[in-house]
């Protein structure tokens, strides 16, 4: 799809539960009018690499152990979307979408430690990098209260999008993963996690739709920051500062 604009999750629909506009959302224009730095956070050459099977073992044991440390930091925040969204949403389905996802969260970290005993990665001896830091730190800024439900959950969709768009083009015919990287791109890349993030997005475009024009553009830079930190966290896996 280089050059072409496609929803998150490849269908446009607005995800059920979230009752966005779907192809005419607000995201997906955003995702149009920011298509260049959507391609550079998703196609990134990290995942290239993966996708061709040329991707350097080092690099992938340093994204691993930082990802860690990246999802560790994750899952405080996406508590914050939750209680956001226990005080303004109206009918609790959003709450069940985040918790759904705090669940998966907790797997995913299960799924760290079993990945990283398996490439001899030792997590309780890594520090964070300067991206990963940046990006903790920008998360941690986003769970302040004064942060508005549609500005979070409009981060929280992008960050899990990014992943999900960026593993699933690993998956695709023609793609020339090594075996052992195969159970990776079906953790991010698989069909359940995209309706996920199909229904993220549409949680965030019916929050968008209901916002005033400056929660609408701070979220809108609130997107594109999040792009920015997934191409900098991409950056510092292949050794790139
Ligand atoms: C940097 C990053 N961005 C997104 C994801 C998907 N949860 C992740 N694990 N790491």
């Amino acid at each position: 799809m280089e050059g072409k604009t496609e929803a998150v999750g490849g269908g446009g629909g607005g995800g059920g539960g979230g009752g966005g506009s779907g192809i005419n959302g607000i995201i997906e224009t955003w995702l149009k009018k920011h298509n260049l730095l959507y391609i550079g956070a998703t196609r990134h050459p990290f995942i290239l690499s993966i996708r061709d099977g040329t991707v350097d073992p080092s690099s992938f044991k340093r994204w691993l152990g930082q990802d860690y440390i990246f999802v560790r930091n994750f899952v405080p925040f996406v508590a914050s979307v939750l209680q956001k969204a226990s005080k303004v949403s109206d009918d609790g389905g959003d709450m069940e979408v985040i918790l759904g996802g705090m669940v998966s969260l907790s797997d995913e970290l299960a799924w760290f430690k079993k990945e990283a005993s398996k490439w001899d990665v030792v997590l309780t001896s890594i520090a964070p990098q300067k991206a990963n830091q940046d990006y903790c730190r920008f998360l941690e800024s986003l769970m302040s209260s004064e942060v508005e439900y549609a500005v979070a959950i409009t981060a929280f969709w992008a960050i899990e999008a990014v992943y999900q768009k960026s593993f699933s083009l690993c998956l695709k015919d023609g793609s020339n993963v090594p075996t052992e990287l195969i159970d990776t791109c079906q953790r991010w890349g698989n069909e359940g996690f995209g309706e996920y993030c199909r229904t993220l997005q549409g949680i965030a475009n019916r929050c968008l739709e209901k916002a005033p024009d400056n929660v609408l553009s701070k979220a809108e830079t609130t997107f594109l920051s999040v792009l920015e930190y997934e191409v900098e966290f991409w950056n510092m896996s292949q050794g790139r500062f």
